[in-house]
């Protein structure tokens, strides 16, 4: 089997070479950089048609391992998919029902891991979201603070303002926004251990009074026109399609006339949600975001539109998520020994393939992630906003810059 499948897969000159478990190996091209050492044997055979949510879960399963890069591995594992399968006719993958049950649930089994599992990888902040390097060699400690300041700045937070986090993890943007623009904010997540270290942060960095967090699903916001600014980062992936005309109809109508609403997700490929990557999305769904969706870019901006928020700003930050993915991937990987110590095998398994195959992702424009500004207009129609969007860049120097 093992011949044959280097005869079949000899021209594809791959750096990559096959154990089996009595040690017997072979190389499908020069020089290999990736070992796969297959244990069950069974699993030759579903190499010929190999996809990547098989092999992550036969990873996931044990019943084969790794070595060198994770990274390697999935660019290896993703050019063997390409030779070998077909995924790109596949219609779009159905929409899933949400309710706050499913949704609560789906949110504890990702963000409830473990926060020390977290802290291993993330920057000090624990930003769990895409960076903003200014340049490649940005630090993800310091892409992390520019990302945060990029929000505060395009959100023209002043001091005194209100502003709504939904989804606000573990609190790193309601502490910069209230310490560097003296706005007061208000943090919901439906994850409690990420609420128990962000409110232990926001009391340790004597904040109480101005950060407001508080476990609460954002169905369940109530009042209406209470924040002058509204932000939501890496939220929107988990409200499904069905639900995001609830989803921003609730954002417009909590933000006050004439205020601005940040909604920064990712973005599918296609418009119509058809599925890329050979499996990618199949494992991500399966394995570590249960019932995330996707909505094109397009989808987001009618949905936002068909509420009432005029879309005014938006700009994509894909290769910026490769980047921050590169760097949380090379993070777990180099702290693997503490992590095994702190989640099971399968579970570090899992995060090793999601985060080094979305940072493969998204450098391949498998999807996007997009910073879309809306405003809420006055009831005239206007809007406060600058005619340029200078003052972002010109305003002096941000909290970010003193961080470089
Ligand atoms: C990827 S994390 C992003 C966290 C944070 N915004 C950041 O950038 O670090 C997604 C966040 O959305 C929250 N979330 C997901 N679904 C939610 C819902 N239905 N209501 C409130 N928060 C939700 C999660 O609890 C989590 O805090």
């Amino acid at each position: 089997m093992l011949a044959q499948l280097a005869a079949s897969l000899g021209a594809l000159k791959l750096p990559l070479r096959l154990t089996l478990p009595g040690g017997g190996s072979v190389d499908l091209g020069p020089s290999p950089r990736v070992e796969l050492q297959i244990h069950d044997p069974a699993l030759l055979e579903e190499l010929q048609t190999p996809s990547l949510d098989r092999l992550g879960e036969a990873f996931i399963q044990q019943r084969m391992d790794i070595r060198g890069s994770v990274l390697d591995a999935i660019g290896v594992a993703d050019r063997l998919s390409q030779a070998l399968v077909r995924d790109e006719d596949e219609g779009p993958p159905p929409h899933d029902p949400h309710d706050r049950q499913t949704d609560a649930e789906a949110i504890a089994y990702h963000y409830d891991l473990s926060n020390d599992f977290y802290a291993l990888w993330l920057d000090p902040e624990m930003v769990y979201s895409c960076g903003y390097f200014r340049h490649p060699d940005d630090t993800l400690a310091k892409a992390q603070v520019q990302k945060l300041d990029h929000l505060c700045r395009k959100l023209r937070l002043r001091s005194g303002q209100r502003l709504l986090d939904v989804g606000c993890g573990w609190g790193g943007l309601a502490r910069h926004a209230a310490k560097e623009y003296g706005v007061q904010v208000h943090g919901i997540t439906l994850s409690r251990q990420q609420l128990k270290l962000a409110r232990e942060r926001v009391a340790a960095q004597g904040l109480g009074d101005r950060i407001q967090l508080e476990l609460r699903d954002y169905r369940d916001l109530t009042g209406k026109e209470n924040y002058d600014k509204v932000v939501s980062v890496g939220m929107f992936e988990h409200v499904g399609h069905a639900n995001l005309p609830a989803y921003f109809q609730i954002l417009h109508q909590q933000v006050k006339p004439g205020g601005l609403v940040m909604n920064h997700g990712i973005t599918a490929r296609h418009t119509d949600g058809r599925p890329v990557g050979h499996g990618a999305g199949a494992f991500i769904a399966r394995y570590v975001f249960p019932h995330g969706e996707l909505p094109h870019l397009a989808t987001a901006v009618k949905a936002m539109s068909d509420q009432g928020l005029e879309v005014v700003d938006v700009e994509s930050l894909r290769m910026h998520y490769a980047l921050t993915l590169e760097h949380w991937s090379r993070n777990l990987e180099a702290n693997r020994d503490a992590a095994a110590a702190l989640v099971d095998e399968r579970a570090l398994r899992i995060w090793r393939v999601y985060l080094a195959g979305c940072a493969y992702g998204f450098s391949r424009n498998w999807m996007n992630i997009h910073q879309i500004l809306a405003v809420k207009p006055l009831p005239g129609g206007g809007h406060h906003l600058p005619l340029t969007r200078d003052d972002i860049y010109l305003q002096g120097r941000g909290a970010g810059d003193s961080q470089r």
